[in-house]
């Protein structure tokens, strides 16, 4: 777990970043142009689990989308700077980075999981056809490869690798969207960005998909950007947090700070917004919640928990 306390860790990540943002600015080229990003600027720390949160229409999905470079007209990045610092030390102007390359970059580097990302899975393939798709795209391993790659993803996300025979709508919610976690996963990316990834979910397959992108964070040394308009949430699974209003960020701390003391009126107004955080933040997701801490866990050759409710 990463402890953010030194003074200069609110706007800054502790490690070297795994992407800059300066100064982003999207448009919507409609009749009435609207300016749905403003001069976003962050850093995401290599490791690191950076939250975005803010209500409905602030800009969240249209920021993530322009970091990729999945934004669709009438959507315009404006202005400003995306660059990415690859762990092997080479930076790459993501706005300059031709289709190929892009296309490439995309899945392999940043991968990012959408609203209702689990959804979209092809209904008449079965999962292990839609990994395997995946890494024949981008990658030239050997058939066994891929097929041991796709067991050991499922496995990762807490999926019985059986599963790779099943079609999505033999699945349950919250596996299919462990199965969209995986596929993100596929390709060891240095970066992650979720879009509301678990909204759909009752709270409690939430909860334990929540639990295991920290686990898989600490273990696996991937960048998280967490797009939720679920401020309690974002205060137990973020190293940081950036808070967006009308486009702009107007506030990026610690999580802890954030919480303890926030400095902009519209944060205030956000933690207020939720009763749930008068009390002590939770630290239901992050220690496990005691002694069932371990339910979350994928145990080998057994799906998560909640099948068994599905
Ligand atoms: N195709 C479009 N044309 C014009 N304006 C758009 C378009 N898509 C989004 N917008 C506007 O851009 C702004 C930001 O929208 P965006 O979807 O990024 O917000 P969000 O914070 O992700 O919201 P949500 O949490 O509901 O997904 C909003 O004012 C929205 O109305």
């Amino acid at each position: 777990m990463t402890t953010l306390t030194a003074p200069d860790a609110r706007t800054t990540p502790t490690r070297r970043p795994v992407l800059t943002v300066r100064d982003l600015t999207v448009v919507y080229d409609v009749e009435e142009p609207v300016t749905a990003v403003a001069d976003a600027s962050l850093d995401l720390g290599r490791g690191e689990i950076l939250g975005l949160a803010g209500e409905s229409g602030c800009g969240k999905t249209t920021l993530a989308y322009a970091i990729n470079r999945l934004h669709q007209p009438p959507a315009r990045i404006a202005s400003g700077s995306v660059v990415f610092h690859d762990r092997d030390g080479g930076d790459v102007d993501l706005l300059a980075l031709d289709d190929e390359p892009l296309r490439r970059f995309r899945w392999s580097q940043l991968s990012m999981v959408f609203q209702g990302a689990m959804n979209s899975l092809n209904p008449v393939r079965t999962i292990g056809a839609q990994l395997d798709d995946t890494l024949r795209a981008h990658t030239r391993m050997p058939r066994r490869e891929r097929r041991e790659r796709s067991a050991e993803v499922l496995t990762r996300v807490g999926v019985d690798v059986a599963r790779l025979r099943s079609y999505p709508h033999e699945l349950s919610g919250g596996m299919r969207q462990r199965v969209m976690i995986a596929m993100a996963m596929l390709l060891e990316p240095q970066i992650m960005i979720m879009d509301e990834p678990t909204t759909a979910l009752d709270v409690v397959v939430q909860r334990e998909i929540l639990r295991e992108i920290v686990r898989l964070r600490d273990e696996l040394d991937f960048a998280v950007v967490f797009i939720t308009h679920d401020l309690p949430l974002l205060l137990e699974i973020s190293d940081r947090i950036a808070v967006m209003l009308a486009g702009r960020i107007v506030e990026l701390d610690t999580a802890e700070q954030l919480h303890r003391s926030p400095a902009h009126p519209y944060t205030r107004r956000l933690l207020g917004s939720f009763p749930s955080l008068s009390g002590d933040r939770g630290s239901f997701i992050r220690d496990g919640g005691g002694p069932t801490a371990h339910d979350a866990g994928p145990e080998t050759g057994t799906d998560a928990a909640e099948e068994d409710r599905a």
